[in-house]
C-alpha cells in the first residue's frame, strides 16, 4: 500500500487590491496571495473524507475579509495574520504557509499611480506550534554599475575562451530572500516591517553600487553582508544574481575601434546569463531558506 508523503494545499494567486481613502491622499496596496494549509488530511487523501478540508474557496474570501477589515499593514503582517488564523481556527490544520507578492505602484497625484517597473517585494510566512518564521525578500530588482567591475584571473581549461576584463559593466536583476529571527506573535505585531524592507533594498542598493568588484560572487556578499550588518533581526540572506552580460560589440569588420571607455557600445545579451547564487549567514545562524525558493523556474 502506497503512503502519503508531504501534502499541502491553497489557494494560489489571490490578487487583492486595497485602496485606503482617509483623505484626498489614497494609498493603493496590491497583492498576489497564496495560502498552503497542511495538517491532518491523510482521509482526504486516502478514502476521499473532506471533513478537514476547509475549502481552497474559503481562504481566498479569508483574504478578502482579512485585507477589508484588518488592512494591510504591510506584507509580512498581512502573511503572519493570515497563517496564524488558519491553524488557531481549524484544529486539523498544523502547519500554514502564507505567500505574499506586492505590486509596486508609484505615486503620480493624490489619486493615481503608475505600475513601477518590475520590481516586486516578497513575504512569506510559515505558522505551526505558536511559532512563525517570516522570509522578507524581493524580485525584479534590476540595477547596473558602468565601471568597477573587473574579472580576471580565473581558472582555465581546453574551452576557456572568455577575455580577462578591469573594467566592464556589471549589471544584474536581484532576486533577495532574507529571514527574520522573529518567531512570536508579540515581536512580529511590533516590527516595522515596512522600515526593515526599506532599508534591506537601500543596503542592497548601496552594496551593489559601493562595491568595487572583481566578480559577482563578491559582490554577493558584500551586498548580503551590508544588509545583516544593518538589521540585527536578519539572520540569513539568499541572493540569486543573473549575470546580465554586455559584451562590448565587435565592430572591427567596419574598421572601427570599440574599447572600455567614452562611447563604448555594448551588447546586452539575454541568454544564455551566468547565475550566482548563495546564502550569507550571521554569525552561528542556522542555513535554513530553501534554495529553490531563489532560483529562477
Ligand atoms: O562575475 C563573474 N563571475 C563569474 O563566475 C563569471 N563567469 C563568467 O564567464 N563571467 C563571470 N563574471
Amino acid at each position: 500500500m502506497p503512503v502519503l508523503g508531504q501534502n499541502q494545499y491553497g489557494k494560489a494567486a489571490t490578487r487583492v487590491v486595497r485602496v485606503a481613502r482617509a483623505g484626498a491622499t489614497h494609498q493603493l496596496t496590491d497583492l498576489t496571495v497564496q495560502v498552503a494549509l497542511s495538517g491532518q488530511l491523510t482521509e482526504a487523501h486516502l478514502v476521499g473524507s473532506n471533513a478537514a478540508v476547509l475549502p481552497t474557496d474559503t481562504m481566498k474570501n479569508t483574504v478578502y475579509v482579512f485585507a477589508r477589515e484588518r488592512g494591510i499593514a504591510s506584507p509580512e503582517a498581512f502573511a503572519a495574520e493570515l497563517a496564524r488564523h488558519f491553524v488557531t481556527s481549524q484544529p486539523t490544520v498544523e502547519r500554514a504557509l502564507v505567500t505574499v507578492e506586492e505590486h509596486r505602484w508609484e505615486r503620480l497625484a493624490d489619486h493615481s499611480f503608475v505600475r513601477s517597473g518590475q520590481e516586486t517585494r516578497t513575504a512569506r510566512v510559515a505558522y505551526r506550534a505558536d511559532r512563525f518564521e517570516v522570509l522578507s525578500g524581493l524580485t525584479g530588482l534590476t540595477v547596473l554599475n558602468t565601471t568597477d567591475s573587473e574579472f580576471h584571473g580565473f581558472a582555465r581549461d581546453a574551452y576557456t575562451t572568455l577575455a580577462e576584463t578591469t573594467d566592464r559593466v556589471l549589471a544584474t536583476e536581484v532576486t533577495a530572500v532574507w529571514r527574520h529571527t522573529a518567531q512570536d506573535a508579540e515581536t512580529i505585531a511590533a516590527a516595522d516591517w515596512n522600515a526593515d524592507y526599506a532599508t534591506a533594498r537601500e543596503r542592497l542598493l548601496a552594496a551593489f553600487s559601493g562595491t568595487y568588484s572583481y566578480s559577482l560572487q563578491q559582490t554577493l556578499f558584500a551586498m548580503a553582508s551590508a544588509v545583516i550588518e544593518t538589521l540585527p533581526g536578519v539572520a540569513e540572506m539568499r541572493l540569486s544574481l543573473p549575470n546580465k552580460h554586455h559584451f562590448l560589440a565587435d565592430l572591427s569588420p567596419f574598421g572601427i575601434a570599440n574599447e572600455t571607455g567614452d562611447g563604448a557600445v555594448y551588447l546586452a545579451t539575454e541568454q544564455p546569463f551566468g547565475l550566482i547564487e548563495a546564502t550569507v549567514l550571521r554569525e552561528g545562524a542556522e542555513q535554513r531558506i530553501p534554495v529553490e525558493l531563489t532560483s529562477p523556474a
